[in-house]
C-alpha cells in the first residue's frame, strides 16, 4: 500500500526582533516597517508547524516518528531561536531581516538536510494569531 500522507508537528518559540534595512535611512525604515522598526526590539510568540509528507511505512504505520521530529526541531531550531534576540543573537539574521518570511525560509534550510530526501518538508510559521507564512509554497 502506497499512502502518501502528511504529518505535522507543532512547536513554539519566543523571540525578539526588529525589522530594519541597514541600507536605508531611519525615515525610510520607519515608513516601511512602522512599529516593527522600533530600535528597542519587540517580541513574538511564534507558532511553528513542520509538515512532513511521505509514504506511510507499512511496518511502523509512521511517516516519521513525531518524537524524533520534535527532538530535531528542538535541537536545531528552538535551541537557536527560543528566548533569543534574532537580530543580535542568531547568526542567520546578522545580514538578513528577521521577517516571518525569512524566519520560515531559514528554518526550512536548517531542517531540509536533516529530513530524508524522499520526504517533502513544509514550514508554516505564525508570527501572530492572524499573520502566518508558508514555505515552500
Ligand atoms: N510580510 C510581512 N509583513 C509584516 C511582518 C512580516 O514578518 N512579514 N511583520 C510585521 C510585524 O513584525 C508584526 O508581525 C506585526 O505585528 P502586528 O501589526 O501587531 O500584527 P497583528 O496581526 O498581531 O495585529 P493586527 O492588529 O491584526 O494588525 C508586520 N508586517
Amino acid at each position: 500500500m502506497n499512502f502518501k500522507t502528511a504529518i505535522v508537528r507543532r512547536e513554539h518559540f519566543n523571540s525578539a526582533h526588529r525589522l530594519h534595512n541597514p541600507m536605508w535611512p531611519d525615515e525610510k525604515n520607519f515608513a516601511v516597517f512602522g512599529k516593527c522598526n522600533n530600535p528597542n526590539y519587540h517580541g513574538h510568540n511564534y507558532e511553528l508547524e513542520v509538515k512532513i509528507i511521505g509514504i506511510v511505512n507499512e511496518d511502523t504505520g509512521y511517516i516519521i516518528d513525531t518524537k524524533y521530529l520534535s527532538d530535531l526541531i528542538k535541537e536545531h531550531v528552538l535551541h537557536k531561536f527560543d528566548h533569543k534576540n534574532l537580530n543580535l543573537d542568531v547568526e542567520d539574521f546578522k545580514n538578513l531581516n528577521p521577517t516571518a518570511e525569512n524566519i520560515a525560509i531559514v528554518i526550512y534550510n536548517i531542517l531540509r538536510p536533516l529530513i530524508e530526501e524522499n520526504y517533502e518538508l513544509k514550514i508554516k510559521l505564525y508570527e501572530t494569531r492572524r499573520n502566518f507564512v508558508e514555505y515552500p509554497y
